[in-house]
């Protein structure tokens, strides 16, 4: 694979939509339509087609039905057609798979491209695409838990180092990350939009999807979501949260989609246009980097995530992270986190599970 292509990287715009093969569309519409509330564009037998409230694209999650629950596709909107055949060219010259897709291949979205990238995802980049009703001001069918777009990736791949690179060569910018004193990197967030990420990457066994975020405007949406499911005794969707990160501010809450798919619901992080923003670095002992308020991490959020599937629909062998386990080294090893560097915390503070 060539490192560093001399050709010009796709103008990418935005983390646009998912594509999510799950084994069964009922249970997975009432979760994604019953609780979450998300906008029918189109169903058939084979996929659901949904969209958060303020998209105008054909969709922001397709839901394919198939026998192996995994990610089938990442897809970038790009800044016009012209850069379709850009990213084409670029990941061509990257040495990697490169399948150009027809108009309507997905339903809703132009003639586009998708590759298997350096670190083993499918990822789609698209312009062209239907226009539909956005349902911004529908307020008569936004539910009390309205979705308004979807945020962005968050990738699982064992070297968070290169793939930090690999999308800094494709015009990502780093808004924070979280390191230790040897220069480990464990997660980074990467942005395109102005705010802190389109894509995170999350140091572990790879390629695997992390999850995939969904932004609300309010907190009291998210809390919604979380009475919603208590109401329907489907409380053990919720896996972590809700609770504020450290890492972009952002309130938050994790949800297990019926095959296991994480979710993640977020509000509130922040504006990351000026060319100069700052780039925040965490020290893997802080205690508050995950979670502001010092909550532990559920041990399933950092050791479980999705398959990624190839080109051809095969699921993709992992290849096994050789740096330092964040999980092992933050209240493990060393045997230490802090709330405030160099004072001890107490156990019931470590995350400990018990
Ligand atoms: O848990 S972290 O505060 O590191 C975090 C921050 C932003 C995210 O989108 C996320 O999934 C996780
Ligand atoms: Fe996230």
């Amino acid at each position: 694979m060539n490192p560093q292509p001399t050709s010009t990287p796709p103008d990418i715009i935005r983390a646009a939509y998912a594509e999510l093969i799950v084994t069964d569309l009922a249970a997975s519409r009432a979760f994604y339509v019953g609780v979450l509330g998300l906008v029918v564009t189109h169903e058939d037998d084979e996929a659901i087609y949904l969209r958060a409230f303020e998209e105008y694209l054909h969709h922001s999650l397709v839901l394919r039905l198939g026998p192996v629950a995994a990610l089938a596709a990442l897809a970038y909107r790009v800044r016009s057609q012209d850069e379709v055949a850009v990213a084409a060219d670029y990941y061509r010259e990257l040495g990697v798979r490169v399948e150009p897709r027809a108009v309507g291949a997905t339903r809703g979205i132009g003639e586009a491209v998708r590759v298997e990238d350096p670190l083993g995802f499918p990822v789609e980049f698209f312009y062209d695409a239907e226009h539909v009703e956005r349902f911004t001001r529908r307020y008569d069918v936004h539910g009390a838990g309205a979705i308004s777009r979807l945020d962005h990736f968050n990738v699982m791949t064992p070297d968070v180092e290169a793939a930090r690179a690999y999308h800094e060569a494709l015009g990502f910018t780093v808004s924070e990350d979280i390191q230790d004193s040897a220069g480990t990197t464990y997660a980074a967030w990467m942005y395109r939009k102005p705010t802190v990420h389109d894509v995170a990457l999350t140091g572990g066994d790879g390629p695997r999807m992390h999850h995939i975020a969904f932004a609300t405007h309010e907190q009291h949406q998210i809390l919604h979501i979380c009475d919603h499911l208590g109401a329907l005794r489907q409380s053990d969707k919720i896996e972590r949260g809700p609770g504020r990160h450290g890492v972009s501010n952002a309130f938050y809450l994790y949800l297990r989609d019926p095959d296991g798919h994480r979710i993640e619901i977020y509000t509130q992080d922040y504006y990351t246009g000026d060319p100069d923003n700052p780039t925040l670095t965490w020290d893997v002992h802080d205690n508050q980097r995950r979670d502001w308020w010092g909550n532990p991490v559920v041990p399933s959020w950092y050791s479980e995530a999705s398959a990624v599937l190839d080109l051809d629909g095969v699921v993709r062998p992992l290849v096994a992270r050789t740096e330092p386990a964040e999980a092992a080294v933050t209240i493990g090893a060393d045997g230490f986190s802090y709330t405030r560097e160099g004072e001890p915390s107490p156990e019931y503070k470590l995350g400990h599970q018990l």
